[in-house]
């Protein structure tokens, strides 16, 4: 893991809490980065002052740096370009900002195609007003007049906006690509399942107790799936599960896309599971869920939302209650777990199962033939088949989508009199 330094800006107005908390989420976001974070630096701003890093404070960063063998910094509010080269020239090494962290946790979790085309448009959306002090920047250390004034940080400049322009055609074009994903995946008889929720929440710990525990559900066409997604059934029915990037606050209208994109998978799917991390203090936890429920809105028509209450090993039993009852106009119908014990685990399992798309239950009966042989196979794949018997004729008690049940009706040669 690469060793970081972190810069906290406080606001000499704002209340000590609001401070910490920023501090506490740039930890978070650099952990999610997977940087191993080797110091703090705080500095207070005066608003009198011009220059937001004063000179001092670099030499002392710088320093930092040094004995710390950090090799990055991150500065947890926007910097200038000029600002970004001098640092980075007196503590050689790399600087960046927030907004530079939260897009390379983007990009690394960015799994579509879309995804990565919309992380790359906030990319040169956030370098587009840099483009011209970055050339400038650079010429300082060339001869005067190198390539005649002007001309280059106007073609670099045009090169961003035409590349802007580029992938948002194809961004455009490429819209309808998962939507058939989804019904591919059910036409194969899958639910989809998505983790949400706040960065640290517990999602991807939650993730790989899941996947260790559900029996995986082998099949050649998801060899390809992405790392973030694994195949398992619950009581039999076969689950595509997802995890997915942490929600994060306060993004600046140019990331919205971008992280949403890294959503697609959320929109797209049965049922979500809203991890909450309980050992968060309660209007944290009230906060949290409030912004969970907007990001939702309006995008998740026909989506189960099932509230996953996560880290209750950390909490003491009474507190505990008061949380969940403070909370509960927000998470109504909670499931209490501990992901890292796997307490809670089988109510969790039934309340995944029970919010899973309906399937309806039928009893068909097909000839003895070849062809029903091969339509037994594919109800095998569609659906889960509850008794089957060979006689006369194939006798199945079935269950599947609505669509699977009304496909195979037209086989079915039921008599009633055979039946009963
Ligand atoms: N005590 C305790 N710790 C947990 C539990 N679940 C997760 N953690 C810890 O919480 C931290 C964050 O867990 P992750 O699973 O990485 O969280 P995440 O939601 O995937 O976070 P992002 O990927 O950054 O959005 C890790 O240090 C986990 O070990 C739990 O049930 N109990
Ligand atoms: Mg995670």
């Amino acid at each position: 893991m690469k060793k970081v330094i972190l810069v906290q800006r406080n606001e000499p107005g704002a209340d000590h809490g609001v401070n910490e908390r920023k501090l506490a989420e740039l930890k978070e976001l650099a952990r999610a980065a997977h940087y191993s974070v080797v110091g703090v630096l705080t500095q207070t701003r005066y608003p009198d002052r011009k220059y937001q890093v004063g000179r001092g404070k670099v030499d002392e960063l710088a320093v930092f740096v040094e004995v710390s063998g950090a090799e990055k910094v991150i500065f947890n509010h926007q910097l200038s370009t000029t600002q970004i080269y001098n640092i980075s020239e007196t503590c050689k090494c790399e600087v960046i900002d927030r907004f530079n962290l939260i897009l390379e946790i983007f990009a690394s979790r960015a799994t579509t195609r879309r995804a990565k085309l919309q992380v790359e448009l906030a990319r040169l959306q956030y370098e587009l007003p840099k483009a011209r002090s970055i050339v400038s920047l650079l010429k300082k250390d060339e001869r005067p007049g190198f390539m005649g004034l002007g001309g280059y940080e106007d073609s670099y400049e045009q090169d961003v906006k035409k590349r802007i322009v580029r992938i948002r055609n194809e961004i455009h074009s490429s819209c309808k690509g998962s939507e058939s994903l989804r019904s591919f995946r059910h036409e194969r008889g899958f639910s989809l399942v998505a983790l949400a929720g706040y960065t640290n929440a517990g999602k991807s710990t939650l993730f790989q107790s899941l996947v260790k525990e559900g029996t995986e559900v082998e099949d050649m066409l998801f060899t390809t799936l992405s790392p973030t997604t694994r195949s398992l059934s619950i009581n039999q029915r076969r689950v595509l599960l997802t995890d997915t990037v942490g929600f994060i606050e306060d993004l600046p209208h140019w990331m919205v896309d971008a992280f949403r994109s890294t959503l697609d998978e959320i929109f797209l799917a049965d049922v979500i599971l809203l991890v909450v991390d309980m050992s968060d203090p309660v209007e944290v936890i009230r906060q949290k869920l409030v912004v969970s429920h907007d990001i939702f809105w309006k995008r998740i028509e026909g989506v189960e939302i099932v509230t996953v209450l996560n880290k209750v090993d950390m909490v003491d039993s009474d507190v505990l209650k008061r949380k969940v009852d403070a909370i509960s106009y927000l998470a109504p119908h909670p499931v209490l777990i501990s992901a890292s014990s796997g307490d809670g685990f089988e109510a969790l399992m039934d309340k995944i199962y029970e919010n899973l798309p309906h399937w309806d239950r039928s009893r068909i009966a097909l000839d003895m033939s070849k062809e029903s042989l091969s339509i037994v196979s594919w109800l095998y794949d569609e659906g889960i088949v509850h008794s089957i018997d060979y006689g006369e004729q194939i006798v199945l008690d079935i269950e599947a989508r609505e669509e699977i049940l009304q496909k195979v009706s037209k086989f079915n040669i039921d008599d009633h009199r055979v039946l009963s």
